[in-house]
């Protein structure tokens, strides 16, 4: 089975030094200072007390690498529109990709009984390239629980958690869910496929939504934006106003907001990723978590005037900062 692993940063590099050292047929697509220290030294994965390095098979260029069987994009959510091209050479008949992103998908209304199946989201995929490039059928949705970051180049330190949550669009136990749950499984990776991904996603996204945007906006850690009674306000507003529409489209939300925001502020002192994007000057994933939600109020018509407010903050103090141009 051979898998590719687009974008091998904190996510994907974990994944990948997993997959790597139980001798799974794994590349990865890198670039620059990290794709150099792969290559140069192998990949590093501090786990807990234990440190190991790798060999992997990794280049920038996926026409290296040959048509696989599984791609798994582990990306931030901006950047895919742009290398739908360059991963052409990946993609087979019966390539199966994986979205290992944070934020509302691409394919989220594809066989999506009702009113709206099919419809397409512009603030996540612009011109529809990633629903005309890679296709909607080729995608098996993903829920990525673990935390890791990029400590050096070629060195990724795991934080917490191995969870990624697989489902099929249609919700259906497919034979592609079930090997790749069963190779990740193998590599001490837990990848239950889920007959609700959607359901699960929006547990997720609801933390990602209110808490990324609050705490680039206010420095704060999730503890402290958690508990304040002023910023936990503003994030039940948000995460109120994201389950009405995510009811609206059928969702069942298997916990309730007060929960939800408890959950955040015992993760304890951590800065969101949007926050550490912010203090290092990158690109924020502002449209896949913030602006996707506001969008699909629009579309199911119920109000948002707490994202809308925030959205347009974090929108214009990330502008400011140099780290968006949406
Ligand atoms: N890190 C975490 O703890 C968690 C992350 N997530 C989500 O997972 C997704 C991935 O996040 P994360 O792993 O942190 O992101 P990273 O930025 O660490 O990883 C993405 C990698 O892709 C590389 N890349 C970008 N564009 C290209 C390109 N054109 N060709 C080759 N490589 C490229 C980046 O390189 P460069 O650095 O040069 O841009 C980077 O190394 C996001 O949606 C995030 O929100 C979800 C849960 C937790
Ligand atoms: C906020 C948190 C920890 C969970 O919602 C997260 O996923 C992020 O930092 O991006």
């Amino acid at each position: 089975m051979k898998i590719c692993i687009y974008g091998a940063g904190a996510i994907g590099g974990y994944m990948g030094a997993k997959l790597a050292k139980a001798g799974a047929d794994v590349s990865l697509v890198a670039r620059g200072p990290h794709l150099a220290a792969m290559n140069a030294n192998g990949l590093t994965l501090i786990e807990g007390d234990t440190r190991e390095t790798v060999p992997v098979r990794a280049s920038e260029d996926p026409a290296d690498l040959g048509v696989q069987d599984y791609v798994i994009i582990t990306l931030k959510a901006h950047s895919v529109p742009a290398v739908v091209e360059r991963m052409q050479p990946l993609l087979g008949p019966d390539t199966t990709v994986v979205m290992g992103v944070n934020g509302v998908p691409w394919w989220y209304f594809y066989k999506l009984p009702g009113p709206w199946e099919d419809h397409r989201l512009p603030s996540v995929d612009p011109g529809d390239m990633q629903w005309t490039g890679i296709g909607p059928a080729r995608v098996l949705g993903c829920v990525v629980y673990p935390a890791a970051e990029v400590a050096e180049p070629g060195v990724i330190q795991h934080i917490e958690g191995n969870r990624f949550s697989l489902g099929e669009p249609d919700g259906s136990k497919s034979e592609r869910a079930n090997r790749l749950s069963k190779a990740l499984g193998a590599v001490g990776l837990k990848a239950p496929v889920r007959p609700a991904i959607r359901n699960e996603m929006w547990v997720k996204l609801w933390g990602n939504l209110s808490f990324n945007p609050i705490s680039a906006l206010t420095g704060a850690t999730l503890d402290v934006l958690c508990t304040d009674p002023g910023t936990r306000a503003v994030a039940r507003g948000m995460m109120v106003e994201a389950q009405a529409i995510a009811e609206t489209l059928g969702v069942k939300f298997p916990i309730d907001v007060d929960r939800r925001i408890e959950g955040g502020a015992e993760v304890g002192a951590h800065k969101t990723s949007m926050l550490q994007d912010l203090e290092r000057g990158r690109p924020m994933e502002i449209d896949a978590l913030v602006a996707s939600v506001q969008e699909m109020g629009q579309l199911v018509e119920v109000p948002t005037p707490t994202i809308d407010t925030v959205l347009s903050l974090i929108r214009l103090r990330a502008r400011v900062a140099g780290c968006y141009d949406g």
